[in-house]
């Protein structure tokens, strides 16, 4: 871009601010929106070409304004540095090679918007500047009639001088509309006017003197003298050192002042003479004379008009001033009346106005959305505290009143309704208890009666919400981690088991326990309302089936657990149950229920096989519950259709395929098994410093890192942890069964072959017209070929050069094993082989 000082302060203005706050290289940018709002010429292009682009502003506002994958093009005399979405380059808009650089990038597209804001490097004389102006308008419109599309667009910036009604000729020739207009953003001390021209006739044949500059600027020539300026600016007149003006070779000028008076340019006389005469010629000009005796001819302004030259700006007001109201004397139009005296400035569109009433509404609109906004999100922020605080069944008790909603209403301790949220849900259907607990939790953290028994305030609230978030973030950890690790799993599965040991019961269970008590509930509630009904299609719930339990009475995981060979021996445990069962079926019960709360033994062992603290003491539950009267639950066909893998894990006879696999669970079954211990001693080693921590509520990945070191250490004796890595070493000593799979198709194909030969040896014994020599030699043959060593196809190598290189697949005309090989690779190979031969 032509190197513009900014020492002004008018360049410094909101534009140039705004320009750099909103990230435009250049305060043009604005000039483009206003444009662009104005005619709105962007949104409908899909190809823009700019001319004289750089810094690039204008084409930054093309990108950001028009449609989604168009084609913007940029081409500038200075670099443009690269803009996302935009093709620029470098080079002089008036040559041959930017149109074929041009049409290169375009190819047979064309262009809906041509833009040209060229400024030709400015500092001369204001004239030769305009008129390079007007040429650079005039290249750029040439351009345009080359890669415009019908009825589109070209958008130019024009300065007001003589040439610029030629030039809107010009653009009346080529297009539909032509509009000037000056975008608020463009200073009024410019003088530069945009035209927007619209609806490209796309004439078949344009006359070569339409685009070119000589015969539209023909009278370039005689170049009008910028009077205003000498006028207006009198004190910065700069020394002409090119010499006389065309055609003006006198130095002193006179002109009668009664001229001065009629002239309808009286800043051209000002500007061009020395001197506005006020004596009388010979012939006798009647206005002189009278103007010479008009009291306002003042001696000021006979000294005024004696030199010209001289005067300043004052004096020359004072002298336009006297002009006016001579003319009003003398009854000549004045000002007001009088047309425009310059012809050659531009009708310049108001648009200020305009926009401005137009940026005011977009403000007010702007204002009220904001506000509007803020208020929807203040309503949202509220509607979802209100969720939660539903959720939470902080609101149901104020709304619907405790005692209305009975045990099973909303604020109900039991109602399942409150986790009918899908994430809670899900978790409690893997047999995420801790989910259950969670909730519970906030509810009496809700309820403000926190551990401490503190009412909740709003920090309290906050370090729930950071509470929560966290336990969220790290459920997605952990999630994610789940996801790429198999092993983590595994792990997480086991803990997710464990969770239910630790509630006694599991996942579907847990469900068949609440449901139990509903059940109890529903008894009482003798109407059986429809709720009730629709409570019972809740995931969680299910009916109970009250036909008789087993014979036994335990679930038939609960006999499977106790009929396991490490029970068979002990004192005491068996004997009870079984005396148990028989003390109840001399009861002779029918309708035994109990919720069949056993997980399965070799799921509920935990990591190192030994049964966990949870474990013993679920047993120890099972055996009291035995002993009470409670109520025992048939498991019903459906739940063992859905312990299919349980099944898998039992043996044949039905008993769970135990499989100790560390030193501390061999040491304990070894212990158990000599007697050594006892399910009691079992029971008591439970009640230990771990046993007995409270975990509730603790958050997941606090008891995560706990569990990693915080578990019993349990003695192991030598035997145990011999056997044990015995048992590893024979594991590891096995094949994997690739390796296996692999030897025994060879074994396969051996044998395969064998029995071919045999078949083949077998027909050469029953030939008859053989010799027996014969056939003993033929026999033998065909064992050696046998035994012979099929020999390898040499592997064929191919060069990947020529017809070969980069090709995929098998190359043309080679058959069997190939190999592809780089050549250079070949050579390599090729020389290092030598040297190393040389080294020998
Ligand atoms: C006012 S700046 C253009 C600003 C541009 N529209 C923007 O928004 O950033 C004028 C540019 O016209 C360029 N120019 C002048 N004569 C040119 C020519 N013959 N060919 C190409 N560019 C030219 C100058 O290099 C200068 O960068």
């Amino acid at each position: 871009m032509a190197i513009q000082k900014k020492h002004g302060k008018g360049r410094l203005d909101k534009w140039y601010k705004l320009a750099k706050e909103k990230g435009y290289r250049a305060r043009a940018a604005f000039k483009l929106i206003q444009l662009n709002k104005k005619y709105g010429f962007l949104e409908k292009s899909k190809v823009v070409l700019d001319l004289c682009a750089a810094p690039g502003s204008w084409c930054q506002v093309a990108a950001e304004t028009m449609p989604t994958n168009s084609i913007i093009i940029g081409v500038d005399l200075a670099p443009i540095k690269p803009i996302p979405k935009v093709i620029t380059f470098q080079s002089d808009i008036t040559t041959e090679k930017c149109r074929a650089t041009i049409r290169g990038h375009l190819k047979t597209w064309k262009a809906d918007t041509v833009l040209h804001d060229g400024a030709p490097n400015v500092g001369t004389a204001w004239v030769q500047d305009s008129y390079n102006q007007a040429e650079l308008v005039l290249h750029s419109m040439k351009l345009a009639t080359e890669f415009l599309v019908e009825g589109g667009t070209f958008v130019t910036k024009v300065f007001r001088s003589k040439d610029y009604n030629p030039l809107l000729w010009v653009f009346n020739q080529l297009f539909t509309k032509v509009e000037a207009t000056k975008p608020p953003s463009s200073r009024n001390v410019s003088a530069e006017i945009f035209v927007v021209c619209r609806g490209y006739k796309a004439p078949k044949r344009i006359d070569p003197r339409l685009l070119d500059p000589r015969s539209v600027f023909e009278d370039l020539a005689d170049p009008t003298p910028n009077n205003e300026a000498k006028v207006y600016n009198p004190e910065i007149k700069k020394r002409k050192r090119e010499g006389y003006e065309e055609g003006d070779y006198i130095q002193f000028k006179e002109i009668p002042a009664s001229e001065f008076i009629q002239t309808v340019d009286p800043i051209a006389i000002l500007g061009q003479y020395n001197k506005l005469s006020l004596d009388q010629a010979t012939n006798g000009d009647v206005a002189l004379a009278a103007l010479n005796r008009l009291p306002e001819t003042t001696e000021e302004i006979r000294n005024c008009c004696a030199d010209l030259k001289v005067l300043g700006r004052k004096e020359f007001k004072l002298l336009l001033k006297w002009r006016l109201k001579v003319r009003e004397i003398f009854g000549l139009p004045t000002k007001k009346t009088a047309k425009p005296l310059t012809e050659e400035v531009a009708e310049v569109q108001p648009m200020d106005e305009e926009l401005r009433i137009q940026e005011e509404l977009q403000k007010i609109k702007d204002k009220e959305s904001s506000k509007k906004k803020r208020e929807r999100r203040r309503e949202n922020e509220k509607k979802q505290k209100e969720i939660v605080r539903m959720q939470m069944n902080m609101t149901a008790p104020m709304d619907i009143g405790m005692e209305q909603d009975g045990p099973r209403g909303e604020g109900a301790m039991f109602k399942l309704k409150a986790i009918d949220n899908t994430s809670v849900l899900n978790r409690i259907a893997k047999g995420k208890m801790v989910a259950l607990k969670e909730d519970k939790t906030k509810q009496d953290r809700d309820s403000g009666l926190g551990s401490s028994g503190e009412t909740d305030d709003e920090s309290d609230e906050d370090g729930d919400i950071l509470e929560r978030e966290l336990d969220q973030l790290y459920d997605q950890y952990r999630e994610r981690k789940a996801e790429a690790d198999a092993k983590y799993r595994a792990k997480k599965a086991r803990q997710e088991h464990e969770d239910d040991e630790w509630e006694g019961v599991s996942a579907s269970e847990k469900g068949d326990s609440d449901d139990e008590e509903l059940e109890g509930f529903e008894e009482e509630d003798s109407d059986g309302d429809s709720e009730s009904d629709n409570e019972t299609e809740h995931p969680l719930l299910r009916d109970l089936d009250n036909a008789p339990s087993d014979s036994n009475g335990l679930s038939k995981r609960a006999t499977n657990f106790f009929n396991q060979g490490v029970f068979k021996d002990i004192p005491g445990l068996l004997d009870d149950l079984e005396d148990e069962e028989e003390e109840e079926e001399a009861e002779g019960e029918e309708d035994v229920t109990m919720a069949d709360a056993e997980p399965d033994a070799a799921e509920s062992d935990s990591d190192d096989g030994i049964p966990s603290i949870e474990e013993q003491k679920r047993r120890q539950k099972v055996a009291s519950e035995e002993k009470s009267e409670f109520e025992v639950v048939k498991r019903n066909k459906d739940d063992e259709e859905e312990d299919w893998e349980e099944q898998e894990k039992k043996t044949k006879d039905g008993r769970p395929n135990i499989e100790i696999i560390t030193a501390e669970a061999m040491t304990l079954a070894q212990q158990l098994a000599s007697g050594q211990k006892t399910s009691h001693d079992l029971i008591d080693d439970g009640f230990n410093k771990h046993a007995l921590k409270d975990r509730d509520g603790l958050p997941d990945w606090f008891l995560d890192d706990e569990h990693k070191h915080d578990k019993p250490h349990r003695p192991i004796t030598k035997a145990a942890a011999a056997a044990i890595k015995e048992k590893l070493r024979a594991y590891n000593a096995r094949p994997i069964k690739k390796v296996a799979e692999a030897k025994a198709r060879k074994k396969f194909k051996q044998a395969q072959k064998i029995e071919k030969l045999k078949k083949k040896a077998d027909l050469l014994a029953a030939d008859e017209g053989m010799s027996e020599k014969d056939k003993a030699n033929s026999i033998a043959k065909l064992i050696s070929n046998a035994a012979r060593k099929q020999k390898r196809q040499p592997i064929k190598v191919v060069k990947a050069a020529g017809a070969n290189r980069g090709i995929a697949g098998r190359p043309r005309g080679v058959k069997g094993r190939y190999k592809m090989v780089d050549p250079r690779m070949k050579k390599e190979m090729r020389a290092m082989k030598r040297i190393s031969k040389k080294k020998r």
